[in-house]
């Protein structure tokens, strides 16, 4: 009986074993063939051009520094004025990073934003950048998941979500195998559910470090000067911050406006007033209510 025990231990192994070496050469299988999709994919005119308007964003010219303090730290907290491209960018950063390295296949990147609109215009605004489908369909490595909605399949690569939604999952899997990457937008709004999850997130890191070979990376995304609150929460991790884009911002008074693009009331507006005169002609006098 031992010996049948024994046999079958020794036999359990081996089909583990065999199980690891399927999924790594699985994994290497995908990791080769993403990066070969996106060599060519780089190549079409298209994607070139929706490239150069990326490049174009202030935090472009932060991707070599983000990526490297990424790789020396679990930790980073990406800071950046509103339109300097944190949400559509960084997580593409570090999704291309991992493909052009053949890493592909292990990428499992989850970026949380605190509403449910945004987690699924940035998905369809990303997926666009990438000239790839719509989130979540054949082809697409992005998709989104949000209460009620959820677009994604077994490829997705890059997921949009709300703070709850991830929340969720760390109920059901506490160590998040498998995701490699948590990137956290707007952290500066301050919710009950956000700082929450930044202290699930705290302990989470922990735990993978020690007990996991495959670290977890998470990144915050702010868009003020708080930025040293949550270094200073995180051990005093990196931050790294983007210049804002300015425009020349010049004051006009309404009425100027409605001059210069020519705009004239039409007689039947109920913002326009007759008043009868001692002439008895008609004058057709224009009032702009101002609110
Ligand atoms: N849906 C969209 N359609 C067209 N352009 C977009 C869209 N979403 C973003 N962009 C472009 O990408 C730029 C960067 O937007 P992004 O949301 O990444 O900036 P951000 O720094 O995260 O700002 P915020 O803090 O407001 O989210 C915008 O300035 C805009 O030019």
């Amino acid at each position: 009986m031992k010996e049948l025990i024994s046999c079958w231990g020794k036999k359990a192994i081996g089909l583990i074993i065999c199980a690891r070496e399927r999924l790594d050469y699985n994994t290497q299988n995908e990791s080769s063939r993403l990066r070969l999709e996106h060599e060519n994919k780089m190549r079409t005119k298209k994607y070139q051009e929706m490239l150069k308007n990326r490049a174009a964003l202030p935090i472009a010219s932060l991707r070599g520094d983000m990526l490297r303090l990424l790789k020396e730290n679990n930790v980073l907290v990406v800071c950046g004025d509103t339109g300097s491209g944190k949400t559509t960018q960084v997580p593409q950063f570090i999704l291309d990073e991992m493909i052009e390295s053949g890493c592909g296949g292990l990428c499992n990147i989850v970026c949380t934003q605190p509403r449910r609109i945004a987690a699924i215009s940035v998905a369809e605004r990303v997926s666009d950048e990438r000239c790839e489908p719509a989130p979540g369909s054949n082809g697409s490595l992005v998709g989104y998941h949000v209460r009620l909605d959820n677009a994604r399949n077994e490829n997705t690569k890059l997921l949009f979500c709300t703070t709850g939604i991830l929340l969720r999952k760390i109920v059901g899997d506490e160590t998040l195998t498998g995701i490699t990457h948590i990137i956290v937008d707007e952290v500066h709004e301050r919710s009950l559910l956000g700082d929450f999850l930044l202290v699930v997130l705290k302990n989470l890191i922990e735990k993978r470090s020690v007990e996991s070979s495959s670290p977890l990376k998470v990144v915050l995304m702010s868009a003020t000067v708080d930025s040293n609150l949550f270094s200073g929460y995180f051990g005093n991790c990196p931050v790294i911050t983007a210049e804002g884009r300015m425009h020349p911002v010049t004051t006009y008074f309404l009425e100027d406006i409605y001059e210069s693009t020519g705009y004239h009331l039409a007689s039947d507006s109920p913002a326009a007033v007759r008043y009868e005169v001692s002439s008895g002609k008609k004058v057709l006098e224009t009032c702009f209510l101002l609110y």
